[in-house]
């Protein structure tokens, strides 16, 4: 048992539970993670953590609500808190008053608060997945099929992806008449409406221990023991288990043994040490970030909550840390042996584990990055720049990229070949292609991915690459003027690869704007974005398209990275004719 601080104690009166309200000591529900015993809210502002049962008492009003929502999910239990309006009092309130009657009033305005809540979840319910059962299931969710089936599931899925895209495009087009393209049906019922050229599915070609980046949280398994692994449950509510790798396919053995490796450290400093709890955001240790070169040499990330300890004791758990980690490291003799290359200790005092990137970072021992060698060219990766997480996976990619970049490309033509590489992270596209073309221009918002994109272009000595640091929305039109991409002496094929949130407007009018650019390349982790993005590329109705042409999408692949997991890559690729 833990005291609460002063700010956290609790107020919560009564719940809303199978369509009454009844005092908390009354009700007691047990989930599948979690068991809920209201009763331990009323006791006199002491947090109960049972270590078996996963009890949980409610640190305040708002908690209360938002467990009685989750619970809702898990097992429709009715539960609901009374008190959602007396925040600021609740911070003060004492054992006595958590017996008090509400008004009225209250209570309805509260009771159509929660019918609310209870509605939109019912709503949600219809779309939502079953909650994963283990940490296999919520890391891995089709681990349980074999590799083939995997795949085509996810062809299937890409495929349906690509329908959504015409469908969005056509509706797009209202009244005016429709691109040419529109009247091509393949004749296999598997493309239907799907008016490109459609090369299926790329295998990964490791399916397991493939991760080269993987972040463990330090926390607390379903016996209390103090645990590195995944977290299961809900964790932006503070509600989760941290839970073994051990037989998580896709993290490797060595990754395995890392997070084994602090663990034990972790166990033995725990009479003083606890691990982090967002709820109260208490406790030293928060999180592991292990990044691997084929070669088995990792970066270790430890990430801790600084905000409990001395200056003194932080030098005391970096020696500790050191000579713990020293003592595995290369060391054959032992069953935990793990290859570092250098060990991080990263501060962060935020709620959430999700550190920003200027977190205090130490170096505590060894070097700054590691290097991956990716189609015969070496990377430098440092601890927090991009890098795709699946090494031979991403040679796939980007070879298929390249054989799509320059199949176009004339070579005897007197035009320079560029290639606008938007989004390029470390510069491994434009880095794998820039023997083949003229020149390459990436463009990347993160400045140390562009740091090590530059090293990188040193390293592979590729003296025909830059590298512009900004995000591409407030860069690119200016860009492609001061680097002379206009031209009517160039011939620009863009390959852009954004993040999950797709490509800002503003870039694709760029592109539409330019008048070298025929050809789009575009690698995609997110589908939903694809198809807005190529709406706009391929739409009809913007001025600029109109004096410049809009694209059509011509073909696409899909192209594994994940395996096991629902994520898929996809690579479109979309040309025009420039009106000349
Ligand atoms: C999916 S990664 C691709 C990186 C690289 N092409 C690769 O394969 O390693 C997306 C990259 O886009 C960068 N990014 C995100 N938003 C951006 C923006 N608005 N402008 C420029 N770069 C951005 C991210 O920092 C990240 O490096």
């Amino acid at each position: 048992m833990k005291p609460l601080n002063q700010a956290s104690k609790i107020i919560a009166q009564q719940f809303f539970y199978r369509g009454k309200f009844i005092k908390p000591t009354t009700i007691t529900t047990s989930l599948n993670q979690l068991k809920f015993n209201p009763s331990l809210i009323v006791n006199n502002g002491v947090q109960h953590q049972n270590a078996t049962s996963r009890s949980f008492s409610i640190i305040n009003n708002n908690t209360l609500f938002s467990h009685s929502l989750m619970m809702q999910e898990e097992e429709g239990a009715r539960v609901s808190s009374t008190n959602n309006n007396n925040s600021s009092s609740s911070s003060m309130a004492t054992s006595n008053n958590l017996n008090k009657k509400m008004p009225e009033e209250q209570q309805q305005q509260n009771k159509r608060k929660f019918n609310h809540h209870n509605n939109r979840n019912k709503k949600n319910k219809k779309v939502k997945k079953e909650k994963p059962s283990n940490v296999i299931e919520a890391v891995t969710p089709l681990a349980h099929l074999t590799y083939e089936e995997q795949l085509v599931k996810k062809e299937g899925e890409t495929l349906d992806c690509m329908r959504e895209m015409f469908s969005e495009i056509k509706k797009s087009y209202g009244t005016a008449e429709l691109p040419e393209y529109y009247t091509i049906q393949p004749e296999d019922e598997k493309l239907k409406d799907v008016h490109l050229t459609w090369c299926g599915i790329l295998s990964s070609p490791q399916t397991e221990g493939y991760r080269n980046n993987c972040e463990f949280t330090c926390g607390y398994n379903s016996e209390d023991k103090p645990t590195v692994g995944f977290r299961q449950g809900l964790f932006s509510q503070g509600i989760f288990n941290a839970e073994s790798p051990k037989d998580v396919k896709i993290v490797s053995d060595s990754m395995k043994r890392a997070v084994l490796v602090l663990q034990k450290f972790i166990e033995q400093h725990h009479d003083t040490y606890k691990c982090y709890a967002q709820k109260t955001h208490t406790g030293l240790w928060r999180l592991m970030k292990v990044r691997e070169n084929r070669n088995g040499e990792m970066l270790i990330i430890v990430q801790i909550n600084p905000t409990e300890i001395s200056e003194e004791a932080m030098q005391t758990i970096k020696t500790n840390l050191i000579s713990h980690f020293k003592s595995f490291d290369k060391n054959e003799s032992s069953d935990l042996s793990i290859n570092v290359k250098g060990l991080f200790l990263q501060q962060h005092t935020g709620v959430s584990n999700a550190a920003p990137t200027d977190a205090p970072l130490d170096l505590l021992y060894g070097e700054q990055t590691i290097v991956e060698e990716v189609l015969g060219l070496k990377f430098n990766i440092s601890p927090m720049s991009f890098f795709q997480v699946n090494t031979k996976g991403v040679e796939v990619l980007y070879s298929k990229v390249k054989e799509w970049t320059l199949e176009s490309m004339d070579k005897e033509s007197n035009k320079e070949r560029v290639l606008l590489d938007v989004c390029s992270g470390t510069g491994t596209i434009g880095s794998t292609m820039a023997s083949s073309v003229s020149r390459v221009i990436g463009i990347e918002m993160v400045e140390s991915s562009v740091n090590d994109a530059r090293k990188n272009a040193q390293l592979n000595n590729i003296q025909n690459i830059t590298f512009v640091c900004g995000k591409a929305e407030d860069t690119i039109t200016t860009k492609m003027v001061e680097h002379n991409l206009n031209s009517s002496n160039v011939e620009c094929v863009a390959v852009v690869d954004p993040p999950r949130s797709g490509l800002h407007k503003k870039v694709l009018e760029s592109i539409l704007r330019s008048p070298t650019i025929e050809k789009l390349i575009y690698v995609s982790c997110n589908p939903k974005t694809l198809v807005e993005n190529a709406i706009r590329l391929c739409g009809p109705t913007s001025t600029v398209r109109a004096s410049y042409g809009a694209f059509k999408p011509v073909k696409a692949i899909a192209v594994d990275m994940f395996p096991h997991t629902e994520h898929c890559e996809m690579i479109c690729v979309f040309e025009r004719k420039l009106k000349k």
